[in-house]
């Protein structure tokens, strides 16, 4: 075994030991030695929860003929990040997700976890990956016939752990999801935000080191896909554990992921992190997908706004200030209006932190009397307010 194999297996052990004993940890423990040993004399150094995607391919083949679904996908997914995939329907994310845990095979090219080229395990090596990859749905997928309890006992049944190991690792899990005190309620009986937790319990029984949500939010309102991304970024905090998701709302990505992926018709559109994917988006799916995210001109404002400024009487011109996050700069008020040489009044618009940085757009109203057209000095250079200033007209 190579050096570096030799050290990814004592780090394996380190993590065993360091965590409380559990039946399916060291299961999958020297699975994952014996799988890294015996991978064609493959030497991964990568992270546990590395995900490596490498000119990955799928093609459906069907009686109906044959559709791309993805195509030339080369990208590293580093351990203990949180990644998102973003697209519009049929771009390919659940395909590509799916490849992760095999629940996909893949056409062409390779997926690397943890530097193990999954497409070259056995039956005993998947049923180890299933167990080191965990998985929650849109629809949650809970056996309706089972409590809570049995439900998140489920795999570690399977696994064949000890009936009092399983009786301390759920009372574990359910603790660490917030639902202590509902073990032996049955799925009807709880809320979707619940029902989802129970998911993610059921995901982290076997400590996976890869969560893979799909749509995980997608049937919950906007309070409770709050709280559950919120219990996701816990959960990749405390545990390290790599959080996959998938979604098609921007949203969702601005509020936990620290680099998104933009799928578009099965290839890359755009990938890096969030904050500069928001803040410059390149492609026109990216544009879109962002847009419910913009605040663009109200329609009472867009309606008064007139293309040239009027010859006579007092007026305001309108301008919008674009923030894209770089360089650390922000709206500061005071400095807009001693640099524009007028009063500004904001009339529209807002700024968001994502990953620290600074990102939005303003509508603000300046004195006909300040009015100009020439922006260059004031969004570049040591006097720049705004990364963008556009004049979108004037109001009277
Ligand atoms: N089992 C299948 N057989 C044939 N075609 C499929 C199959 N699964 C997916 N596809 C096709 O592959 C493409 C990608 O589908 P996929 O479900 O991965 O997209 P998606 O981005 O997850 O879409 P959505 O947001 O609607 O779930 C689509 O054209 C879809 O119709």
């Amino acid at each position: 075994m190579a050096l570096s194999a030799v050290s990814n297996v004592l780090r394996r052990q380190f993590r065993a030991e360091a965590e409380p004993a559990a039946e399916g940890r060291s299961a999958r423990l020297s699975v994952s030695a014996s799988a890294t040993a015996g991978s064609q004399g493959q030497a991964p150094a990568a992270p546990l929860g590395t995900v490596v995607f490498r000119d990955l391919g799928k093609v459906y083949r069907s009686s109906a003929g044959e559709v791309p679904a993805l195509q030339n996908i080369t990208l590293d997914i580093a351990a203990g990040s949180i990644f998102g995939i973003i697209g519009r329907s049929g771009a390919g994310k659940s395909s590509l997700l799916r490849t992760i845990n095999r629940l996909e095979a893949p056409s062409s090219g390779q997926v690397l976890v943890d530097g193990v080229d999954i497409g070259t395990l056995d039956e005993a090596g998947l049923v180890q990956l299933r167990r080191r990859v965990g998985m929650i749905f849109q629809h949650f997928n809970l056996l309706s016939a089972k409590t809570v309890f049995e439900n998140v006992a489920l795999p570690l049944k399977v696994a064949g752990v000890p009936a009092a190991q399983i009786q301390q690792r759920v009372t574990e899990l359910l603790d660490l999801v917030g639902l202590q005190d509902k073990h032996k309620t049955y799925p009807s009986r709880l809320s979707g935000g619940q029902k989802q937790r129970v998911g993610i319990a059921r995901a982290l029984a076997t400590r996976p080191e890869i969560l893979l949500c799909d749509e995980a939010t997608s049937a919950l309102d906007p309070e409770t896909t709050q709280a559950i991304l919120a219990l996701l970024r816990d959960i990749n905090r405390r545990l390290g554990i790599t959080v996959i998701l998938i979604t098609h709302e921007m949203s969702v990505i601005r509020e936990i992921a620290d680099q998104v992926l933009v799928l578009e018709k099965g290839e890359i559109a755009e990938l890096g992190d969030v904050w500069q994917v928001f803040g410059n988006p390149r492609h026109a799916a990216t544009q879109a997908l962002l847009a419910p995210l913009r605040h663009g001109v109200p329609d009472d404002l867009q309606q008064r706004l007139q293309p040239q400024a009027p010859g006579t009487g007092r007026f305001e011109q309108v301008l919008q200030l674009g923030y894209s996050g770089h360089d650390g700069l922000e709206p500061d008020f005071p400095r807009i209006a001693e640099a524009l040489g007028a009063k500004v009044r904001l009339l529209h618009g807002g700024v968001d932190r994502i990953q620290g940085h600074a990102q939005g757009q303003l509508i603000i109203a300046i004195d006909g009397a300040a009015a100009r057209n020439d922006w260059a000095a004031l969004t570049q250079g040591p006097a720049t307010i705004a990364h963008e200033i556009r004049v979108l007209g004037y109001v009277v």
